[in-house]
């Protein structure tokens, strides 16, 4: 692949978010492929300056106006970046030795140890901006994300057109070969496997317009917001679930005029999941319950909350999953905990029983949330709940009023009936057995009606786990 045509040439000095999305917009409607390198390099470069390196004025008087600092992104700059990229690959790699047109698992591990060899020896994989070929090229760093990224930039440098990004909700990696199956990963579920313009996506999506851990720059973030609607009116999210959480959280934060509420993008990434990944990923769920918590929609979120936990009870848990770990962790311990002191707080709810906590629907989701917890940790190799994920069952159990955790519902029949306080301990031993037995049906939902009978629901699991 030559340096950059006159087709790219004449968007450049770069000034402003227009001429970046025009850029964009003509490399995803050529008839050949976006150029991965030259787009990550301008992505991350404009990404490094508008949050590492903000080229702040050193005062700010009055006569001064608040001009975006937007940066020029001038051709020489990102040309010099791209050669350098281009030659280290084609120097490294001696094609003459892989005569086939085709990806091989060796040609694949080869161009991977020329990513991995130039890498920095050691440093903080997890810190922010390490995602770009710019991060790569001028501070011999990458994330994980980025390492994959690279690996498949560097195939486009070569020519190939049978090497692409994977991606599952914790992990990025290489696939290829004819059916693009061919990979050192066989542990994911249901990975989105990319085009050329869904790789372009990926890196649209991945860009992080943290500038420290309270503030965003928000010339960054409506670059990104522009540059995903782009990819949406061009079809390259429809298979994308976490890009289009992303735009709706975007869009929460600064609704673009005319277009959909945030609400319809996670319900578009909720379709997208069950259509095209058996309705195996977490995220859009996740993403749906934050969204209705932070606009105290808690039933709704105590249902999306829910819907997440009966995705991941068909997993085991193991230590690849940390960011799903982590999410979890943060709905059961603290958002819901905070939920529920809110809710508790609200005494005219509590007077006319309207609050969740006389909700049989929403302390079903409450309980379906921790038995989908339990079961992913059931058979895991590696324990999921502590002591602390107890303590706050109990506190948020607690929460809920007595008249609903009375209530159990009939096996299958989807009645409910309220049961008399003597319930004998047998009975209840028989419903926690019984229900073990059929633990794959969640739409059994048996209660507990106080602390000690706590211990009974976690006891149970545990017999389960032998
Ligand atoms: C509901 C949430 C906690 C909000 N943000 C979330 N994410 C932010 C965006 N993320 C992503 N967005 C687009 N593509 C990818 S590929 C990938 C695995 C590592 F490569 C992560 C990820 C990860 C998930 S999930």
């Amino acid at each position: 692949m030559a340096g950059f045509r006159e087709r790219e040439k004449q968007y450049f000095p770069l000034q402003k978010i227009q001429d970046v999305v025009d850029l964009f917009k003509d490399q995803l409607t050529t008839p050949d492929e976006p150029n991965l390198a030259l787009l990550s390099i301008v992505l991350g470069l404009i990404e490094n300056t508008l949050t590492v390196n903000r080229a702040l004025p050193n005062h700010i008087d009055s006569s001064q106006s608040l001009e975006p600092i937007f940066p020029v992104v001038e051709l020489s700059i990102v040309e010099a970046l791209y050669t350098k990229f281009v030659t280290q690959i084609k120097r490294s790699v001696d094609l003459t030795k892989f005569p086939d047109g085709n990806a091989t698992r060796e040609l694949v591990k080869f161009v991977s140890d020329v990513v991995w060899s130039s890498l920095m020896r050691s440093y903080y994989k997890d810190k922010a901006h390490l995602q770009s070929l710019y991060s790569y090229l001028t501070g011999n760093k990458l994330d994980c994300f980025g390492v994959a990224f690279a690996v498949v930039a560097a195939f486009q440098v070569l020519e190939y057109k049978d090497v692409h990004l994977a991606l599952s909700e914790d992990h990025a990696w290489v696939v290829f070969g004819e059916d693009l199956k061919d990979s050192a990963e066989v542990t994911w579920h249901e990975p989105v496997i990319c085009t050329r313009q869904m790789e372009v996506a990926s890196i649209v999506s991945g860009i992080n317009p943290s500038i420290n851990a309270t503030t965003d720059s928000v010339e960054m973030a409506s670059l990104q917001q522009d540059l995903l609607w782009l990819l949406h009116d061009l079809g390259h999210l429809e298979k994308y679930p976490m890009a289009l959480g992303n735009l709706g959280d975007l869009e929460e934060i600064s609704p673009t005029p005319g277009r959909p509420p945030p609400l319809d993008l996670f319900e578009e990434s909720i379709e997208a999941n069950k259509k095209y990944y058996n309705n195996r990923h977490v995220y859009p769920y996740t993403y749906l319950g934050a969204y209705q918590y932070r606009n105290m929609n808690y039933k709704e979120a105590l249902q999306a909350w829910a819907d997440a936990a009966s995705v991941v009870k068909t997993y085991n848990y193991n230590r690849q999953d940390e960011e799903i770990y982590k999410e979890f962790l943060e709905i059961a311990n603290d958002l819901i905990p905070q939920m529920m002191k809110s809710v508790a707080s609200d005494n005219a709810a509590r007077i006319h029983h309207t609050s969740i906590l006389y909700n049989p629907d929403c302390y079903s989701n409450f309980l379906r949330f921790y038995d989908g917890i339990c079961e992913w940790e059931e058979d895991s190799p590696n324990p999921v709940l502590h002591i602390t994920w107890a303590n706050q069952l109990a506190f948020s159990l607690s929460k809920f009023d007595c008249s609903v955790r009375k209530l159990i519902a009939l096996p299958g029949t989807g009645e409910s009936s309220s049961s008399s306080e003597e319930d004998s301990e047998e009975d209840e031993e028989d419903e926690v057995n019984h229900n073990k037995d059929n633990k794959k049906d969640d739409k059994e939902n048996i209660t507990q009606t106080d602390d000690n009978k706590i211990e009974k629901v976690v006891k149970a699991r545990g017999r389960r786990r032998k």
